[in-house]
C-alpha cells in the first residue's frame, strides 16, 4: 500500500466513537488529501510505503480545529462601545440606541469586498495558528442584497489565499436597518423574497440562519426565513435563546435545523426537543463571558437528554471579539464546567455536526479529509488547561 504522507509515532484523539478514541502508539496515513489509515501502528498494512514519513516523536495528533459559529467577515470594530459597556450601558441599551449591530452594518456596507477581504485575513490567521482547518463565516452586517452578497463573497475568497475549509451562512435576519423603519415584517419580507433566493442561486451560503430574539426577530418572522431556506433545500441554524427564553431551540428542532446556538435560556423542553431532532447546541462562551451574562446554559439538561454539544468563538465585533478555540475551551470549561472531552469534542466532532460535515471532517476516520492539528502536549486536557498559550506543533489541511 503506497501512502503519500504517514505521521507515526503519534498518540491519536481520534475523537471516534463518543468519546477522545485514544490511541497510544498510533498512525495516520493520507492519500490524495484524505485519511487512508489512523489506528495503532502495528495495524500498518504490511510493507506500506509513502512519500513522507513524519516521525512525530509521541505528540498528539487531534482531528484539525473546527470553528462552527464566526461572524468574521465584517467592517470597522466596536471598541468604542466596549467603553461605554464599562461605564454601566447595556448591550440592548446600545442596540436600541442604533448602536452594537448597526454600526457594524455602517462600517460593513462601507467596506469593498477586498477591504472585507483585507480585514478578516488577520482574525482568519489567529485561528489558523491554533491548528483550525474548518470555518464557518456568517453574513449579516450588509442587510442588504448587495452588502450581503458581498460579504458571501468575501468569506469565500478566504480560501484563495489560506489553507482552510470555510463554509458560509446567511444571516440576513440578524437586526432590523435603519432604512426598513422598524417595519420588521416587510424587511422578513426581503430577506425571504428578494436576499434569499439570489444567494441560493448564486451558491454563496450552506446555510441560513436568524436571531431570535425581542431585540431581533420573532419566532413567526424567523419561521418564515426557515419556510424560503427549505424552498431554497439550505440547512438551517438559528441564534437561539441567547438573552431569554422565546423556545427559539424548540423552534430551531421542530425545523430540523443543524444547530441552535448560544442557548443560555433554553429551558429542559427545549433541550430535549434538539436532543430528538438531532440539532446541536452549539455554546458560546465568548459571548456569555464578554456580556457578563449569569444565566448558564442547561449544560445538564443537554446530558440527560443526549443533546449533542458543540463550541465556538462567535467572532464578532460586538459580544465575542475572540479569535481562540483554545480559549474558547477553556471558558467552556471554567464557565460551563463543561468536561475536557466535551470541550475537545466540542471544537472537533460535534462543531464538524453542528456544520453537516461530520462525514467529511471532525474525527481521524480513514475517508474524512486529512485535516490534523499535531500537539506538543503530554495530555489532552492541556488544550482545555492553559490560558493565552499555543502547544500546537504543526498543521495539516487536506494532507498537506
Ligand atoms: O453585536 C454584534 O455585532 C453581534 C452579536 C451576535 N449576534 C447575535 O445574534 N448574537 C450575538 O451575540
Ligand atoms: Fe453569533
Amino acid at each position: 500500500m503506497r501512502f503519500d504522507r504517514v505521521w507515526l509515532n503519534a498518540r491519536l484523539a481520534t475523537l471516534g466513537g463518543n468519546d477522545l478514541g485514544i490511541i497510544e502508539s498510533g498512525a495516520v496515513a493520507s492519500k490524495d488529501g484524505l485519511i487512508a489509515f489512523a489506528g495503532p501502528m502495528q495495524d500498518l498494512p504490511t510493507g506500506w510505503d509513502a512519500a513522507g514519513r513524519i516521525d512525530c516523536e509521541g505528540r498528539w495528533i487531534t482531528p484539525g480545529l473546527i470553528d462552527c459559529h464566526t461572524h468574521l467577515v465584517y467592517g470597522g470594530d466596536r471598541a468604542h462601545e466596549f467603553e461605554l459597556r464599562l461605564k454601566g450601558a447595556s448591550y440592548e441599551e446600545i442596540a436600541r440606541a442604533g448602536g452594537g449591530i448597526l454600526s457594524t452594518v455602517k462600517a460593513t456596507r462601507a467596506a469593498s469586498e477586498d477591504e472585507l477581504v483585507a480585514s478578516a485575513l488577520p482574525r482568519l490567521d489567529h485561528l489558523i495558528a491554533e491548528g483550525c482547518t474548518t470555518v464557518e463565516i456568517k453574513s449579516g452586517y450588509g442587510l442588504d442584497l448587495e452588502s450581503e452578497t458581498r460579504s458571501l463573497r468575501a468569506a469565500r475568497r478566504l480560501t484563495d489565499t489560506r489553507p482552510i475549509s470555510v463554509t458560509t451562512t446567511f444571516l440576513g435576519a440578524h437586526a432590523l436597518p435603519p432604512e426598513a423603519n422598524g417595519d420588521k415584517d416587510a424587511f422578513i419580507d426581503k430577506v425571504c423574497d428578494q436576499m434569499l433566493p439570489v444567494l441560493a442561486r448564486e451558491g454563496l451560503a450552506d446555510a441560513v440562519d436568524a436571531f431570535c430574539e425581542g431585540i431581533a426577530f420573532s419566532p413567526e418572522q424567523v419561521a418564515r426565513v426557515f419556510e424560503a431556506a427549505r424552498t431554497h433545500r439550505l440547512k438551517i441554524k438559528l441564534h437561539a435563546d441567547q438573552l431569554s427564553n422565546l423556545n427559539g431551540a424548540k423552534l430551531a428542532a421542530d425545523y430540523g435545523a443543524l444547530s441552535a446556538d448560544h442557548l443560555e435560556y433554553t429551558d429542559v423542553d427545549g433541550a430535549v426537543a434538539m436532543a430528538k431532532a438531532g440539532t446541536v447546541a452549539v455554546l458560546l462562551p465568548g459571548a456569555f463571558y464578554m456580556l457578563r451574562e449569569t444565566q448558564l446554559p442547561p449544560i445538564a439538561a443537554f446530558r440527560e437528554a443526549g443533546t449533542h454539544m458543540a463550541l465556538a468563538t462567535d467572532c464578532n465585533p460586538g459580544t465575542s471579539p475572540m479569535t481562540s478555540l483554545l480559549l474558547t475551551m477553556n471558558m467552556g470549561a471554567t464557565l460551563f464546567r463543561l468536561t475536557v472531552e466535551e470541550c475537545i469534542a466540542g471544537v472537533t466532532r460535534e462543531a464538524a455536526r453542528a456544520l453537516g460535515k461530520l462525514d467529511e471532517i471532525g474525527t481521524l476516520e480513514p475517508g474524512k479529509f486529512c485535516d490534523l492539528a499535531i500537539w506538543e502536549i503530554e495530555r489532552p486536557a492541556e488544550l482545555v488547561y492553559r490560558i493565552g498559550f499555543n502547544p500546537l506543533h504543526a498543521r495539516i489541511w487536506r494532507g498537506q
